[in-house]
């Protein structure tokens, strides 16, 4: 997908990039500038339900053996495992909202993306980088929601998620976010053919 041209197709916005780094901080910014022109995306977990959460709203809650089973069966277009509980966004749950004429934008791992290529589904694969290691250890830190540990696991995750950014072509765009207003006027800017694509639908 060549990045700065008009797109024809409201491919989903598949967010990269290591934990802590300001993907959800952006995506929220993003969907509450332009209200109405994104969908919600329900993903699946085999994990048990929370306080309050609604099944086909927070999540599709679901059983290990049949997620197991709709995953050998390529239901999935991407999954982890993430202590012991799966999670994935299944090929209906994208369809869902592109029939609503709504842009899905996906916050997935970079082995999500590869498979995601994998299954060959066109999208914008935009990876957020942080301008130094320290900075995002920093952001972590204060974010204040893990541990010595998880923070420590995070890191070293992100050393191996940074490697992608010397496969040339994987990503089609590459945001440092440094200062954040200068990164969301450039993820802005990438996604905004998508945006107007997706108002011209209306
Ligand atoms: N440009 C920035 N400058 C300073 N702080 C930032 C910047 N962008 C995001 N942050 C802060 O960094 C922390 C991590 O951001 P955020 O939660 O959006 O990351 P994330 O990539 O979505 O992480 P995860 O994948 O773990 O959900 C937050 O506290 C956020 O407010």
């Amino acid at each position: 997908m060549e990045p700065h041209t008009q797109p024809t197709s409201l491919v989903p916005i598949i967010m990269a990039g290591p934990s802590g780094v300001g993907k959800g901080t952006l995506i929220d910014k993003l969907k509450k500038e332009f209200e109405g022109s994104f969908g919600h995306i329900v993903s699946h977990t085999t994990r048990k339900p929370r306080e309050g959460e609604v099944h086909g709203q927070h999540y599709y809650f679901t059983e290990k053996d049949v997620m197991e089973r709709e995953i050998a069966n390529g239901d999935f277009i991407e999954y982890a495992n993430v202590h012991g509980n799966y999670y994935g966004t299944s090929k209906k749950a994208l369809q869902e909202v592109s029939e609503k004429g709504k842009i899905c934008i996906l916050d997935i791992d970079v082995q999500g993306c590869e498979s995601v290529k994998k299954a060959k589904i066109p999208a914008l694969f935009i990876f957020i980088s942080p301008p130094t290691f320290d900075t995002l250890k920093q952001r972590l830190l204060a974010r204040g929601s893990e541990t010595d540990e998880t923070i420590n696991k995070r890191l070293e995750t992100a050393k191996k998620e940074m490697e992608y950014l010397n496969k040339p072509g994987f990503f089609d765009v590459i945001i440092v976010n440094d200062d954040l207003q200068t990164a969301y006027n450039q993820f802005k800017q990438t996604v905004s053919p998508y945006i107007a694509l997706q108002k011209s639908f209306k």
